[in-house]
Protein backbone atom coordinates (compact mmCIF):
# COMPACT_ATOMS: atom_id res chain seq x y z
CA UNK A 1 0.00 0.00 0.00
CA UNK A 2 1.37 3.81 -0.92
CA UNK A 3 2.03 5.36 2.59
CA UNK A 4 1.62 9.27 1.66
CA UNK A 5 2.81 11.23 4.64
CA UNK A 6 0.47 14.68 5.29
CA UNK A 7 1.47 17.68 7.13
CA UNK A 8 -0.67 18.79 9.57
CA UNK A 9 0.45 22.63 10.50
CA UNK A 10 -1.05 23.59 13.34
CA UNK A 11 -0.90 27.55 14.42
CA UNK A 12 -3.36 29.90 16.12
CA UNK A 13 -5.90 27.87 16.23
CA UNK A 14 -5.66 27.85 11.84
CA UNK A 15 -4.29 24.36 10.28
CA UNK A 16 -2.42 25.24 6.11
CA UNK A 17 -4.78 23.49 3.33
CA UNK A 18 -3.75 23.06 0.11
CA UNK A 19 -5.98 22.61 -2.82
CA UNK A 20 -4.92 20.44 -5.99
CA UNK A 21 -4.57 22.03 -9.11
CA UNK A 22 -6.46 21.26 -12.43
CA UNK A 23 -4.66 18.06 -14.12
CA UNK A 24 -3.93 16.44 -11.34
CA UNK A 25 -5.61 13.22 -9.41
CA UNK A 26 -8.31 14.96 -7.35
CA UNK A 27 -8.31 18.17 -8.84
CA UNK A 28 -10.03 20.69 -6.80
CA UNK A 29 -10.14 18.91 -3.37
CA UNK A 30 -8.22 20.28 -0.54
CA UNK A 31 -5.75 18.02 1.08
CA UNK A 32 -2.66 18.65 3.75
CA UNK A 33 0.45 19.22 2.04
CA UNK A 34 2.63 16.47 1.39
CA UNK A 35 2.96 13.37 -0.93
CA UNK A 36 4.36 9.60 -1.45
CA UNK A 37 6.92 8.10 0.94
CA UNK A 38 10.06 6.97 -0.46
CA UNK A 39 12.06 4.02 0.38
CA UNK A 40 14.99 4.86 1.51
CA UNK A 41 13.33 7.89 3.82
CA UNK A 42 11.56 8.08 7.36
CA UNK A 43 8.28 9.63 7.43
CA UNK A 44 9.30 12.98 9.07
CA UNK A 45 11.68 13.07 6.15
CA UNK A 46 9.60 12.66 3.61
CA UNK A 47 7.00 15.44 4.77
CA UNK A 48 10.45 17.52 5.28
CA UNK A 49 11.01 16.84 1.82
CA UNK A 50 7.82 17.22 0.04
CA UNK A 51 6.99 20.82 1.93
CA UNK A 52 10.38 22.03 0.57
CA UNK A 53 9.41 20.72 -3.27
CA UNK A 54 5.56 21.72 -2.44
CA UNK A 55 5.82 25.00 -0.31
CA UNK A 56 9.64 25.96 -0.84
CA UNK A 57 9.89 26.38 3.17
CA UNK A 58 11.84 24.11 5.89
CA UNK A 59 10.74 22.90 8.74
CA UNK A 60 10.90 20.12 11.26
CA UNK A 61 8.51 17.65 11.47
CA UNK A 62 7.24 16.28 14.70
CA UNK A 63 5.61 13.10 15.85
CA UNK A 64 3.20 10.63 13.71
CA UNK A 65 -0.34 12.19 15.08
CA UNK A 66 -2.48 9.73 13.47
CA UNK A 67 -3.12 7.87 10.55
CA UNK A 68 -6.15 6.55 7.66
CA UNK A 69 -6.13 4.10 5.26
CA UNK A 70 -8.38 4.90 1.66
CA UNK A 71 -9.29 2.75 -0.82
CA UNK A 72 -9.33 4.78 -3.93
CA UNK A 73 -10.24 3.52 -6.88
CA UNK A 74 -6.60 3.54 -8.26
CA UNK A 75 -5.41 1.62 -4.92
CA UNK A 76 -5.35 1.97 -1.10
CA UNK A 77 -3.33 4.71 0.21
CA UNK A 78 -1.94 4.84 4.02
CA UNK A 79 -2.20 8.97 5.07
CA UNK A 80 -0.07 9.63 7.77
CA UNK A 81 -0.60 13.02 9.73
CA UNK A 82 2.51 13.98 11.04
CA UNK A 83 2.77 17.22 13.13
CA UNK A 84 4.58 20.52 11.85
CA UNK A 85 5.79 23.27 12.89
CA UNK A 86 5.92 25.85 9.56
CA UNK A 87 6.92 29.12 11.16
CA UNK A 88 5.58 32.38 10.04
CA UNK A 89 6.90 32.86 6.28
CA UNK A 90 4.75 32.47 3.09
CA UNK A 91 4.36 29.69 1.24
CA UNK A 92 5.28 29.94 -2.31
CA UNK A 93 3.51 27.20 -4.11
CA UNK A 94 5.14 25.09 -6.76
CA UNK A 95 2.31 22.06 -7.14
CA UNK A 96 -0.87 23.35 -6.12
CA UNK A 97 -3.03 26.16 -6.73
CA UNK A 98 -4.15 27.70 -3.89
CA UNK A 99 -3.03 27.56 0.05
CA UNK A 100 -5.02 28.88 3.47
CA UNK A 101 -4.59 28.70 6.87
CA UNK A 102 -8.28 27.51 7.65
CA UNK A 103 -9.94 27.99 11.53
CA UNK A 104 -10.18 24.45 12.40
CA UNK A 105 -13.44 24.68 13.12
CA UNK A 106 -14.25 25.51 9.54
CA UNK A 107 -12.37 22.47 8.27
CA UNK A 108 -15.09 20.35 7.32
CA UNK A 109 -16.47 23.16 5.26
CA UNK A 110 -13.64 22.79 2.59
CA UNK A 111 -14.42 20.04 0.06
CA UNK A 112 -11.49 17.53 1.49
CA UNK A 113 -9.63 14.53 0.08
CA UNK A 114 -11.96 11.55 0.74
CA UNK A 115 -8.86 9.90 2.82
CA UNK A 116 -8.15 13.38 4.52
CA UNK A 117 -11.78 13.66 6.42
CA UNK A 118 -11.23 11.09 9.30
CA UNK A 119 -7.81 12.98 10.09
CA UNK A 120 -9.13 16.55 10.56
CA UNK A 121 -12.02 15.66 12.52
CA UNK A 122 -9.52 13.78 14.61
CA UNK A 123 -7.58 17.06 14.26
CA UNK A 124 -10.38 19.35 15.44
CA UNK A 125 -11.55 16.53 18.57
CA UNK A 126 -7.83 17.13 19.35
CA UNK A 127 -6.86 20.95 18.73
CA UNK A 128 -10.35 22.45 17.70
N1 LIG B 1 -0.25 15.07 -0.34
C1 LIG B 1 -1.43 14.56 -0.04
N2 LIG B 1 -1.94 13.55 -0.80
C2 LIG B 1 -3.12 13.08 -0.46
C3 LIG B 1 -3.86 13.60 0.64
N3 LIG B 1 -5.03 12.93 0.71
C4 LIG B 1 -5.06 12.02 -0.27
O1 LIG B 1 -5.97 11.25 -0.51
N4 LIG B 1 -3.89 12.10 -1.01
C5 LIG B 1 -3.56 11.24 -2.15
O2 LIG B 1 -2.32 10.62 -1.91
C6 LIG B 1 -1.53 10.57 -3.10
C7 LIG B 1 -0.28 11.39 -2.88
O3 LIG B 1 0.67 11.00 -3.74
P1 LIG B 1 1.64 12.06 -4.43
O4 LIG B 1 1.31 13.45 -3.98
O5 LIG B 1 3.02 11.61 -4.23
O6 LIG B 1 1.19 12.08 -5.92
P2 LIG B 1 0.87 10.92 -6.93
O7 LIG B 1 -0.10 9.92 -6.39
O8 LIG B 1 0.45 11.66 -8.15
O9 LIG B 1 2.27 10.21 -7.12
P3 LIG B 1 2.49 8.96 -8.06
O10 LIG B 1 1.65 9.18 -9.27
O11 LIG B 1 3.95 8.99 -8.31
O12 LIG B 1 2.05 7.74 -7.28
C8 LIG B 1 -2.37 11.16 -4.19
O13 LIG B 1 -3.04 10.13 -4.86
C9 LIG B 1 -3.38 12.02 -3.42
O14 LIG B 1 -4.59 12.14 -4.09
C10 LIG B 1 -3.31 14.65 1.42
O15 LIG B 1 -3.88 15.17 2.39
N5 LIG B 1 -2.08 15.10 1.03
Amino acid sequence: MKHVAAALAIKDGHILLTRRAPGQQLEGYWEFPGGKQEPYETIQQCIEREIREELSLSCTAGNIFTESTYRYEGGAIKLIGVLVDLGHEAPELTVHDRAEWVPLTDMLGYELAPADIPIAKEVINAYG
